[in-house]
């Protein structure tokens, strides 16, 4: 049997990557940081996930799973160094944790089995960040025999998510999915994985990966920022709304000419990147989890300033990105932390420095100003 070792087991975690490889057989080791999570998968030994594909709903119990703290050194180790495939569905900012808790699995790695290989395939919508995380593994090891083995035997790959995946919170054991669409992985891997669904190893992945953040995640977090204001909860319900559909198309309509200008493709190579099929029955996804972390999502080179950024290089329109942004500022749901720091800014900077600390543009910047007219009257958005 193949061995995985799922490293962050929240909504991605068990309701894609535990379903997937659960699907074909693989033996499946989630490693968490909050006993909570573990303490969820182990109550039942079981969890639900709701798969909404193009044509049909079901739900799929995954089971015959190990969940351990990842620090549990003396109960991961042997599963560790089974496994020749690691998947890590973590925020870009918990990585550099997670480089140090699995260090002493590579250093034993190195003392056990040297001629062992690993891929690390790394899931998050942030782009260009792999030399980052490579250096922060690279740094936890414990000498330098340990880095050169780790340089000539273990590859950290990227990855371009296009599976929505919902939950109460991260420690739910109910989750719901959309399987329709695969997992574009960056190649080259050192793991055989061929015989698992949805997983597609790919060339051009930095690429694929800024197009497909800034086609569907720029919308996204447009339909979560003007949605919320509009009082709505759900993003299925937010999209039906005629305002919000009018803001979702002015963004994306602007991101797919800029995104013509800069890279060197056509329309019809973008499609699969621009859109995803329809599912039965669009499962329900909460505002919170999509506009989750507005600091990350209003970042200079994130789903919506990355493609202002390049309108303007490219002399292009932008005024749909103006308001999304502009929404993002005024998101205030009490329950995102970011959402709050930017509110308490707003409240102690003023409006024009805290929009211009968080784009990292000057306050004299003509799109900083350009938000703050649109913050001051949304309902000039539409
Ligand atoms: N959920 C989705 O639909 C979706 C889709 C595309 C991309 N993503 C990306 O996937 C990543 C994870 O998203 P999610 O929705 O699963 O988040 P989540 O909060 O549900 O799960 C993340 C899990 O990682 C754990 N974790 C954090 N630091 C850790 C560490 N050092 N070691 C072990 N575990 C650690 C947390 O405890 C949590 O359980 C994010 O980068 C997100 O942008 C999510
Ligand atoms: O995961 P985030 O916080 O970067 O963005 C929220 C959603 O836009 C995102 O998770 C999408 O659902 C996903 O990228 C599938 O397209």
């Amino acid at each position: 049997m193949k061995n995985v070792i799922i490293v962050g087991a929240g909504r991605l975690g068990k309701g894609f990557m535990g379903e997937t490889f659960y699907n074909a057989g693989w033996n499946i080791t989630f490693l968490d940081q909050d006993p909570q999570v573990i303490d969820e998968l182990n109550r039942n030994h079981s969890y639900n996930v709701t798969v909404h594909t193009t044509d049909r709903v079901f739900t799929n119990e995954v089971k015959n799973y190990q969940a351990l703290l990842i620090n549990e050194h003396a109960k991961v180790l042997d599963y560790f160094l089974q496994a020749d495939l690691l998947m890590l569905p973590l925020y870009p900012q918990d990585f550099l944790s997670a480089a140090r808790d699995l260090a002493f699995y590579f250093d034993q790695q190195f003392e056990v089995d040297p001629s062992a290989k690993k891929t690390l395939i790394c899931l998050t919508n942030k782009n260009h960040i792999i030399p980052k995380i490579t250096a922060a593994f690279r740094a936890s090891l414990k000498d330098e025999q340990v880095k050169k083995w780790f340089d000539q035997n273990v590859v950290i790959r990227d990855s371009i998510v296009r599976r929505s995946t919902d939950a109460t919170s991260n420690y739910s054991t109910d989750l719901v999915t959309t399987a329709v669409a695969s997992l574009i992985i960056q190649g080259p891997v050192f793991s055989d994985f061929s015989d698992v669904k949805w997983l597609d190893v790919r060339d051009n992945v930095e690429m694929l990966k800024d197009i497909k953040v800034f086609t569907i995640n720029g919308p996204h977090a447009t339909t979560a920022y003007y949605g919320y204001l509009l009082g709505y909860d759900d993003i299925a319900k937010a999209e039906t709304d005629p305002k919000v559909a009018q803001l979702i198309k002015e963004v994306h309509d602007e991101t797919i000419e800029a995104v013509l200008y800069e890279y060197p493709v056509t329309r019809d190579q973008i499609r699969e990147l621009e859109y995803l099929p329809a599912a039965k029955d669009e499962m329900s996804d909460s505002i919170y989890r999509v506009g989750f972390d507005p600091i990350r999502k209003v970042g200079k080179n994130d789903r919506l300033m990355g493609v202002i950024s390049l309108c303007e290089k490219y002399k292009l329109k932008y005024d749909g990105h103006v308001k999304a942004v502009a929404c993002a500022f005024a998101y205030d749901e009490p329950k995102d932390v970011k959402a709050q720091q930017i509110q308490q800014d707003l409240k102690n900077l003023g409006v024009v420095s805290t929009i211009a600390k968080y784009i990292e543009r000057p306050a004299e910047d003509p799109v900083v100003q350009q938000i703050a007219e649109y913050y001051h009257d949304l309902s000039k958005v539409n």
